[in-house]
């Protein structure tokens, strides 16, 4: 379990951590999302060791992490440029952190090449990494990470330069490679979705403090304030309430809307609607072509107010 309690950190006049508190249980991940600027790599550098804090504490299983170096935390960080070294080859990258420890070559190498296995790498173990594909590259990062047998894994956007199937795939070897090893994991993220699809617990940052923590459903029936529903990218939000998508629903006598606009995705039509008590409304629509006017109805009992 790792447990960060309380922990504070300025710079200069700039206050980026007010007393930020959360848990993550072992085989867990946890997601911090908060807004460019918001704190979320110094938090995950504090928790690392690599910043000072200012207060608060950090522990891991139980025991004090602030006070120890970096290298004393058994902690192992990903982050979003890689970071590996061009001159190595992938096995090499992958056992650095083993070397830095002290552990013999053989035995490095011997370990190095079990987890570029788990991540399906030992075809390439002999391969430059500057000759590596982007998923590739952050897959020795992983195994890297991982050869260490860290008691923490802490991902900082490690997936946001990678095509949205290979961020996909990398996601779910991610969060598997966390749970069968049973440690606890932080990921900092910009991406709603991308930290709903791999963590069990939400930490939504805003002005250096915790603006909401729950489970990914938890958090989006019911966000707190609207500061905290658009960090979720929720759509049909003002500064006092919230339309939720289901509370929204396409009703023959419910209020007539005009289409403002229309966009094509995936999932459907995004319609930008002009409702006459709700304003502007963004609602999917799944037909063939998008209407140019509609009729809706708000089950106003399902509107967050905040
Ligand atoms: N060593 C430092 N000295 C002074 N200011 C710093 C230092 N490190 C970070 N900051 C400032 O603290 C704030 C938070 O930075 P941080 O990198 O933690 O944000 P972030 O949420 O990770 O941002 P992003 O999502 O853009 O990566 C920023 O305003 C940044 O400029």
């Amino acid at each position: 379990m790792l447990e960060v309690c309380q922990i504070r950190k300025s710079f200069g006049k700039r206050t980026v951590a007010d007393g930020i508190s959360f848990r993550v249980a072992a085989g867990e991940i946890t997601a911090v999302l908060g807004a460019s600027g918001s704190g979320k790599s110094t938090l995950l550098n504090m928790i690392a060791g690599l910043t000072a804090a200012d207060g608060g504490e950090v522990r891991l299983g139980g025991v004090r992490l602030d006070g120890l170096p970096p290298e004393r935390r058994d902690v192992a960080m990903m982050f979003q440029d890689f970071a590996l070294l061009p001159h190595l080859n992938v096995c090499d990258n992958a056992a650095l952190p083993l070397r830095l420890r002290g552990v013999g070559k053989a035995q490095a190498r011997r370990r190095a090449l079990a987890v570029l296995a788990e991540v399906g790498l030992a075809d390439l173990a002999a391969r430059r990494v500057a000759d590596l594909s982007g998923g590739e590259q952050q897959r020795t990062a992983l195994a890297r990470a991982l050869a260490a047998e860290p008691k923490l894994l802490l991902l900082d956007e490690p997936f946001s330069a990678l095509d949205a199937a290979l961020r996909g795939r990398l996601q779910k070897q991610t969060s598997d490679l966390v749970r069968q090893r049973g440690i606890p994991a932080v990921l900092v993220s910009h991406d709603a979705e991308e930290a709903c699809r791999m963590a069990r617990q939400l930490v939504l940052l805003g002005g250096g403090r915790v603006l909401q923590q729950g489970t990914p459903d938890a958090v989006y029936r019911r966000p707190v304030s609207a500061a905290a529903a658009r960090l979720l990218g929720c759509a049909n939000v003002s500064d006092t309430r919230y339309v939720p998508p289901e509370a929204v629903c396409w009703d023959e006598s419910g209020c007539e809307c005009t289409v403002l606009s229309a966009h094509r995705a995936a999932e459907g039509w995004r319609l930008l609607l002009a409702h006459p008590h709700w304003g502007e409304l963004s609602v999917w629509y799944q037909g063939i072509a998008p209407p140019a006017r509609c009729c809706v109805r708000v089950d106003e009992a399902r509107v967050v107010r905040f």
